[in-house]
């Protein structure tokens, strides 16, 4: 059975974060872990409070785990605070042989409140993306980091040109937040690659950059190279945006088991 390991923070109403990627990886076939890095009260409409986990206890959660356990894959989600960040990023850096890492460089929920301390761009810049194999920001996200406007394919593919030279060894730049069809730019260092999805129109779009990157960190957890990670990653994701559904009064979530529930006979449509 292979794993994945998700460092992230918990959304109280399991759209999002620790859920969302627990979630994925169960859906994708691998056995889920978690570190905790804070705690959000948050629900389908908003964020409204946030407990950040003391640095011992981020630290003590990552060593428990690799102390013990081989982990095939790494998906790191929101860090929220500078200490937060190099506490994963001095935890992970002991490791010998460190399985691939996703990073999804989470900033502002689409709820608009901000996950990421304003003072911890820099230190999230400098300490988790050389580690990364990959990272997946979403549009305002990688002009936060590369101090760029994106409004088209041409800014996203110099935007994933400019990341990929602060050290991660792939880009996903997701284009969820321009108009038009949902494409993502992928580049490598050589090539770019267009990841097309059609725009599905819905508003339950809770979760969907944890549910991506989570899923291609079970893909690469299983073995897959990196371009059918995140295509198959991308597929899954556009079929949990399809799915997701009404729970509570605002922006629900994307749809993890569909395909299991229509299979048992509980189809919720
Ligand atoms: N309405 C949509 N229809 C189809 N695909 C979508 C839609 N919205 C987002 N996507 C896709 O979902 C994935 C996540 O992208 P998005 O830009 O929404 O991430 P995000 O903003 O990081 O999400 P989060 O709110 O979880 O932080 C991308 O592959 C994107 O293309
Ligand atoms: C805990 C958490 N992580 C990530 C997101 C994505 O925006 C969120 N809303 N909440």
């Amino acid at each position: 059975m292979f794993n994945a390991l998700t460092i992230a923070g918990s959304d109280s109403c399991g759209g999002a974060g620790i859920q969302a990627d627990l979630k994925a990886f169960s859906a994708n076939g691998v056995y889920g872990m978690s570190v905790i890095t804070a705690v959000t009260a948050q629900n389908t409409m908003g964020v409204f409070g946030i407990q950040d986990i003391s640095p011992e206890i981020i630290k003590g959660q990552i060593d428990a785990i690799f102390d013990d356990i081989e982990v095939h894959g790494i998906k790191i989600g929101m860090v929220s605070k500078i200490e937060s960040i190099k506490a994963v990023a001095q935890s992970l850096e002991k490791i010998k042989k460190l399985p691939y890492i996703v990073l999804d460089p989470v900033m502002v929920s689409k709820s608009r409140f901000k996950l990421l301390s304003e003072d911890a761009t820099k230190t999230l810049i400098e300490e988790l993306l050389p580690l990364s194999f990959l990272i997946t920001p979403n549009i305002p996200e990688a002009e936060e980091i590369t101090g760029r406007k994106i409004s088209n394919i041409d800014d996203m593919k110099q935007a994933a040109k400019e990341l990929h030279k602060m050290g991660p060894k792939n880009v996903l730049v997701k284009g969820g937040h321009l108009n038009g069809p949902a494409t993502d730019i992928f580049y490598d260092s050589v090539n770019f690659s267009e990841i097309k999805g059609e725009r599905i129109d819905t508003i339950h779009t809770h979760g969907t950059g944890c549910t991506l990157s989570s899923a291609i960190a079970a893909n690469l957890a299983k073995g897959m190279e990196v371009l059918s990670a995140v295509t198959m990653g991308k597929n899954y994701v556009a079929k949990a945006i399809e799915k997701g559904f009404k729970l509570g009064k605002g922006v629900g979530p994307t749809h993890h088991f569909y395909e299991l529930y229509r299979k048992a006979g509980i189809l919720d449509e």
